[in-house]
């Protein structure tokens, strides 16, 4: 059976500026299906965007396999979303244009356009204020603004690269709240990288923990947590304790060598 994200002894070996080779994704095999939540961790810089920018087909793999629906990833699939740390939305429209610009941008008639965006601009919370700036919302706001901008393009699979770690903790988790109301029920895979551990347990079916650098992957957790979760009582209970602690287990070693190598890389 195929998968709906699949790669396979994938790596990603990139020149260095200086000259040589680094090599920054190391035999990644790992499989994503319909409907599932996956978070990725790891230590800082031991290639986590770029696994997600195999996928994304913003980066060609170096060596082996990454297939979306079965197929190769040749330049950017269909039905895959993004959101990344950083938004990408255009200052100078307002939130309902930002929101249609997918759709329109992918040939849906501007009228059908405005009208998916408002249903979307509702479902994350921001009636009336679709025709605000970006500079007239809060940190939480642009946040809901990406969500709709990304899922009013219904994607199949969406990729997040630690989307909320600019926000502070209770807006965080706010959001973390939304994102998975939001998800549930949609069928739709998730790739989620994130820094935090709690913020992969609370969200995540499964939480793939990665090496130091060169990214390989070290373990992939079931997390048997009940659904629907709210992340902030979730994070309180047993189940939550003991689940971080088996997982921290694992990558606590990998970010400890990660943080040796940075201390031999500026010694
Ligand atoms: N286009 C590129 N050219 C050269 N090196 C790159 C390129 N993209 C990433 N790298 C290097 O690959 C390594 C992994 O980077 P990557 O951004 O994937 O790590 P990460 O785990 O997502 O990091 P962080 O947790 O800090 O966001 C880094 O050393 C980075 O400098």
């Amino acid at each position: 059976m195929s998968h709906l994200v699949e790669l396979s002894h994938a790596t990603k070996r990139f020149v260095k500026a200086g000259g040589g080779i680094h090599v920054a994704a190391a035999d990644i095999t790992m499989t994503v299906d319909p409907g599932e939540f996956v978070a990725v961790v790891g230590p800082t810089g031991c290639g986590k965007s770029t696994t997600l920018s195999l996928v994304s087909g913003l980066e060609p793999p170096s060596g082996g396999a990454v297939r979306v629906n079965g197929a190769p990833v040749q330049g950017i699939p269909d039905g895959v979303g993004y959101m990344f740390q950083a938004d990408a939305m255009l200052p100078w429209r307002n939130v309902l244009a930002n929101v249609a610009a997918g759709p329109i941008w992918r040939g849906m008639a501007k009228a059908d356009a405005h009208a998916k965006a408002m249903d979307w601009i509702t479902r994350v919370g921001l009636s009336g204020f679709e025709k605000s700036y970006m500079h007239q919302l809060s940190g939480g706001m642009r946040k809901r603004v990406a969500l709709a901008q990304t899922l009013v393009t219904e994607p199949k699979i969406l990729l997040m690269d630690e989307p909320f770690s600019a926000l502070d903790v209770q807006t965080r988790a706010l959001m973390q709240n939304e994102l998975l109301d939001l998800w549930s029920g949609t069928g739709t895979a998730v790739i989620f990288v994130t820094h935090d551990l709690e913020e992969a347990i609370v969200l995540a079916d499964r939480v793939v923990v990665m090496t130091a650098s060169p990214a390989r992957i070290k373990d992939d957790f079931r997390i048997n947590l009940s659904r629907p979760r709210n992340v902030e009582e979730l994070r309180l209970t047993p189940e939550f304790i003991e689940t971080y602690s088996k997982i921290w287990q694992s990558l606590s070693s990998e970010v400890a060598t990660a943080r040796a190598q940075g201390a031999s890389r500026v010694a």
